[in-house]
């Protein structure tokens, strides 16, 4: 029997099954040029509340970069590293690839596993928080492509998100020190750090735990850095000007700091991402570097954990946890190791109706 325990939910009980025989890192998936990028957004913003100049606007940011979003390429670079970890350390498990937007598509990688034999897989999801989008949907995007690839579909279970684990807050103390240490050693102690995590519609985050555990993250990485004060921040918000979505908005809060004429030196952590993609790039080193050059304040990026040896450890870490059933489950903080099994109201899709 499994055990629901509150805040935890449900964690999986050592005498249920839990022999794998791949791995599959679940991602979002992002464009490999030009002609890939509006059909790629429409499939981000199928169903979306979100106008489309906002859709043409994020485009054009694309294409900026020649229409290949870094992604994929981080995305391969995770896989090879997680590989040679696997393969030093075990369980010798081979590993798949699949996205939510573009290629490789989910149900194209669930195929490629039933041809290979596969039955059952551990996933990881290149989601830190829990959000609508970051845990249903993707559990969601599976089902589908289960339902597609039809009887002999692999089962895929979801690995426990990580934001309060050892691994994911060293490996981000680790880059955050990286990008103070690039500030003048006079000036450094009094660097402000804004940690920046993606905007979601409110009504959204009102079913999810998303803000709490972005806080609880950012917390936890401030209080290993010393003094410094710090901020939560939100970006890349896309929704229509009536609906309220999570602020502040980074770029006004830089704004609001310029005006008060008191910060030199800002660090911005892309905590709500592990890898630098086009939002990383785009709305943080052009759009908010802009805003900080305009005010004469010193911006560096912090950057995303990537592939650090701590957060590839990590993923190893948190696959032998679920595979031994071991009820130590590494949590730093308050609020404890989070659920293996989502419970069935875990971040449902609470949207507005779109006008
Ligand atoms: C209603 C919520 C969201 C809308 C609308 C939205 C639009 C949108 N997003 C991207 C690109 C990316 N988003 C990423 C992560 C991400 N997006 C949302 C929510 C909305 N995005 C959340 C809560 C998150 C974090 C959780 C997650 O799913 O990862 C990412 C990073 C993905 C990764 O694997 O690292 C990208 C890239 C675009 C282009 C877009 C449309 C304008
Ligand atoms: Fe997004
Ligand atoms: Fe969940």
């Amino acid at each position: 029997m499994s055990e629901y325990s509150g805040e935890q939910g449900w964690k999986v009980d050592s005498s249920m099954s839990n022999s794998y025989d791949a791995i599959i890192v679940v991602s979002f998936g992002g464009p490999e040029g030009p002609d890939d990028v509006i059909p790629f957004l429409e499939n981000v913003l199928r169903g979306k509340n979100v106008p489309r100049e906002r859709m043409l606007e994020v485009a054009e940011h694309y294409q900026h970069f020649g229409g290949v979003s870094p992604i994929n390429e981080q995305n391969r670079a995770l896989i090879r590293a997680l590989e040679q970890e696997l393969a030093e350390h075990g369980p010798q498990l081979p590993i798949y690839w699949g996205n939510r937007n573009w290629d490789p598509l989910l149900v194209e990688t669930l195929s490629q596993m039933k041809a290979d034999g596969i039955k059952r897989a551990l996933a990881f999801f290149t989601s830190t928080f829990s959000s609508y989008s970051g845990c249903r949907q993707y559990r969601e995007d599976i089902l589908r492509a289960q339902e597609a690839v039809g009887a002999g579909a692999p089962e895929v279970d979801k690995l426990r998100v990580f934001f309060n684990h050892p691994g994911f807050i060293e490996a981000t103390v680790s880059r955050t020190e990286e990008a103070l240490n690039q500030i003048p050693e006079a000036r450094r102690e009094q660097a402000t750090i804004l940690y920046s995590a993606h905007s979601i519609p409110m009504v959204m985050a009102a079913g999810c735990r998303y803000e709490v555990q972005l806080q609880e993250s950012a917390r936890l990485v401030s209080e290993r850095l010393g003094e410094h004060p710090w901020h939560l921040v939100y970006q890349s918000r896309s929704g229509p000007p009536h609906q309220p979505w999570l602020e502040p908005d980074i770029c006004d809060f830089i704004r609001e700091l310029g005006e008060k004429g008191d910060v030199k030196d800002l660090v911005i952590v892309p905590i709500g991402f592990v890898s630098d993609h086009m939002e990383v790039l785009f709305d943080l080193d052009t759009e908010a570097k802009e805003v900080s050059q305009e005010l004469g304040i010193n911006l560096v990026r912090a950057k995303t954990v990537g592939v650090h040896p701590r957060f590839i450890r990590m993923i190893r870490e948190l696959i032998e946890e679920r595979i031994s059933g071991t009820q130590d489950r590494p949590a730093l903080g308050e609020l404890g190791a989070s659920h293996d099994v989502c419970p069935v109201d875990c971040c449902l899709r609470t949207t507005e109706q779109p006008r």
